[in-house]
C-alpha cells in the first residue's frame, strides 16, 4: 500500500490529460469502446426480461472509466451507447427510423453517461481527499455511489426508451427495477476489476480502493486456479439443484457461496479476487441464462450483488492489518534511530522491573547523552547531527545482552535497561559504552563524540519512575562534573 508521505492521503493519480486525438489515446479509446460493445452484447444474451439482464457489465466499465479517465471517456462511451440503440432496434426488430434512434441513442447515451460519470466523479473526489486509515469508508462510498448511480442510470435510461416510444410506460415502470438490480450486479462485481485492467493499461494509475495494490500478488496462479475451481464447481451444482427442483429456496443457496468467494478474497491479491468475482458473476449468469433460471434471477442478482459488496469489505482488512501494523512500528520504535520508542521503552522497563521484583533479581537503569550535541547541529548541520545519533545507536546496541532494551528518551539522551545486572555491573557497561562512544564519529568530520552516564540499580521497593528521577540526577551531576563521564550512587564509579 503507497500514500504519499507528505499528506497521508491516497495518491489517486488519472491519466495525464492529453489531446483526444492522440494516437494513443484514440486507441485506448477504441479498446474501451470495443470492450463497452462487447459486454453489451454478451448482456443482452443473458436478458431475462427484454432490456433486463441479470447483470450488465458495461455499466461497470463505464463507472471505472470514468473513475479513471474522467469526462474523457464520454465521446467513446456515448458512440457505444449509440450503437447499442442501433443494435437493440436490430435484435429486436423494431423497425424505428434511423432519426428516432439516433435521437433515442444520444438520449440514452447522455442518461448512462451522466449517472456513472456523477458516481465516479464523486468517488474520485473522496478518494484524493481521505486519509490511508479510510479504506472501509471509501469501500462503502464506492458501494453506495454504486448502486446509486445504477438507479439513476436505469430510471433515467428507462424514462429515455419510454419518451422515445421504443418501450411502452407500462414496460417502462415494469423493468427499471430488474434493469437497475442488473446495471448495479455489474457495477459493484466488476468495476473494481476493471479499474485493475486500466490501471495495467494506465501505469500512472496507482493504488485504488484506498490504495490496494491491484498488481502485486506473491503465490502462486496454481493455488488460485484450484480455490477458483472448487468456488465454480460448488456455483455450478447449487445451479442444477435449483434447476433440477425449481423451488426458490434452492435457489437462495447461493448465498453460502460467500464462504469460497471470502477464502478467495483474504489468501489471495486484490487483482485476483476480484477477478474470481467476475468469473463468478459471469458463470452465474451464464447458468441463470443457460438452465432457464430466469424466475429465480433476482435471487441471483442480489447473491451477486452481497457477495461482492462483502468482498471488498473483506478486502480491507488484509490492508486495514498492514496499516496496523505499521502504526504499531511507529509506536514502538523510533522512527530515527530504530531504538525503543520513549513511550515502549517504559511500559517494557515497568514489565522488567515487575518480574525483577518477582524473581528477586538486581536491574540496573542507563541514562545517557551526548555532551554538546547541539555544537554538533550548529557546526555540521541537522542531518549530520541525525546521523551522528543513528551511530550512537548502532554504536551502543552492538555490544548489548538479548535481554537488555535500549531506547531513545528524546533529542540526544538515551536509555539502557539491564536486567539481572547489578549496580557494579551496570558501572561496567557504562565504561564500556562512554569508550565506545569515543570510537564514533559524526560522519565526513574528525569529529569525534563522547557521552555522560547516570547510573542507578532498582531499590527493592523503588518503582521505574523514581529510578529514571535519580539516573537522570545523576546524568546531570555528570554534566556538571565536565562531561564524558559515570556518576551513579557507587562512590568508585565516579570518574
Ligand atoms: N540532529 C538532531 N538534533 C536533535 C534532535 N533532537 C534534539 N536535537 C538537538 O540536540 C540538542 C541537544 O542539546 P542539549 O542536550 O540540550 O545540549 P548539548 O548540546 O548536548 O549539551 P550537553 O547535553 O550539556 O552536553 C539540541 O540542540 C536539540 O535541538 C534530533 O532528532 N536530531
Amino acid at each position: 500500500m503507497r500514500e504519499s508521505p507528505a499528506s497521508g492521503k491516497f495518491p489517486l493519480k488519472t491519466v495525464p490529460r492529453k489531446h483526444l486525438l492522440d494516437s494513443r489515446e484514440m486507441l485506448r479509446s477504441l479498446v474501451l469502446g470495443g470492450a463497452w460493445l462487447l459486454l453489451w452484447r454478451l448482456a443482452v444474451l443473458m436478458e431475462y426480461a427484454p432490456h433486463a439482464s441479470i447483470w450488465f457489465p458495461p455499466a461497470g466499465l463505464s463507472f471505472a472509466a470514468f473513475l479513471i479517465m474522467g469526462l474523457r471517456a464520454v465521446p467513446i462511451i456515448m458512440l457505444c451507447s449509440l450503437i447499442a440503440t442501433f443494435w437493440v432496434d436490430d435484435l429486436y426488430r423494431m423497425q424505428q427510423s434511423w432519426e428516432q434512434l439516433a435521437y433515442t441513442g444520444v438520449l440514452f447515451g447522455a442518461a448512462h453517461s451522466l449517472s456513472y460519470y456523477c458516481g465516479a466523479a464523486l468517488l474520485k473526489q473522496l478518494i484524493r481527499s481521505s486519509f490511508s486509515d479510510a479504506l472501509p469508508k471509501i469501500i462503502l462510498s464506492f458501494l453506495i455511489l454504486g448502486t446509486l448511480a445504477s438507479l439513476l442510470g436505469a430510471l433515467a435510461g428507462t424514462q429515455v426508451l419510454a419518451g422515445s416510444g421504443l418501450i411502452s410506460s407500462q414496460e417502462a415502470s415494469a423493468i427499471w427495477l430488474p434493469w437497475w438490480i442488473g446495471d448495479m450486479a455489474g457495477t459493484l462485481v466488476l468495476t473494481p476489476l476493471f479499474i485493475g485492467l486500466l490501471s495495467w493499461r494506465y501505469p500512472l494509475i496507482e493504488g485504488w480502493l484506498g490504495g490496494l495494490d491491484f498488481k502485486q500478488s506473491d503465490q502462486s496462479w496454481y493455488g488460485f486456479l484450484s480455490k477458483l475451481l472448487l468456488s465454480t464447481s460448488l456455483l455450478t451444482l447449487t445451479m442444477l439443484l435449483a434447476a433440477n427442483f425449481r423451488y426458490s429456496e434452492v435457489s437462495f443457496a447461493m448465498f453460502f457461496l460467500i464462504i469460497p468467494q471470502m477464502w478467495i478474497v483474504y489468501t489471495e491479491s486484490p487483482f485476483r479476487a476480484a477477478l474470481s468475482l467476475a468469473i463468478f458473476s459471469t458463470l452465474t449468469a451464464v447458468w441463470v441464462s443457460a438452465l432457464s433460471l430466469m424466475d429465480f434471477a433476482l435471487v441471483y442478482q442480489f447473491a451477486i450483488c452481497v457477495i461482492a459488496a462483502s468482498a471488498y469489505f473483506g478486502l480491507a482488512v488484509p490492508v486495514l492489518v498492514a496499516h496496523n501494523k505499521q502504526l504499531r512500528e511507529l509506536a514502538l520504535s523510533d522512527s530515527l534511530t530504530k531504538v525503543a520508542s520513549r513511550q515502549h521503552f517504559f511500559e517494557q522497563a515497568e514489565q522488567e522491573v515487575a518480574r525483577a521484583k518477582r524473581y528477586q533479581q538486581p536491574i540496573s537503569l542507563l541514562v545517557f547523552d551526548i555532551d554538546r550535541f547541539k555544537q554538533i547541529n550548529d557546526q555540521f548541520g541537522h542531518t549530520a547531527g541525525d546521523n551522528a545519533l543513528v551511530l550512537v545507536a548502532e554504536a551502543i546496541g552492538k555490544g548489548l545482552r538479548q535481554s537488555d532494551l535500549l531506547g531513545r528518551f528524546g533529542g540526544d539522551e538515551f536509555l539502557l535497561l539491564l536486567p539481572a545486572t547489578s549496580l557494579e555491573k551496570a558501572c561496567e557497561t557504562a565504561e564500556r559504552l562512554r569508550q565506545a562512544l569515543h570510537a564514533v564519529k559524526v560522519e565526513n568530520t574528525r569529529h569525534f563524540l563522547s557521552g555522560s552516564f547516570g547510573v542507578v540499580q532498582l531499590e527493592a521497593d523503588e518503582d521505574f519512575q523514581h529510578a529514571f528521577e535519580r539516573a537522570d540526577a545523576y546524568l546531570l551531576k555528570a554534566k556538571k562534573a565536565g562531561r564524558d563521564q559515570i556518576y551513579s550512587n557507587r562512590p568508585q564509579a565516579q570518574n
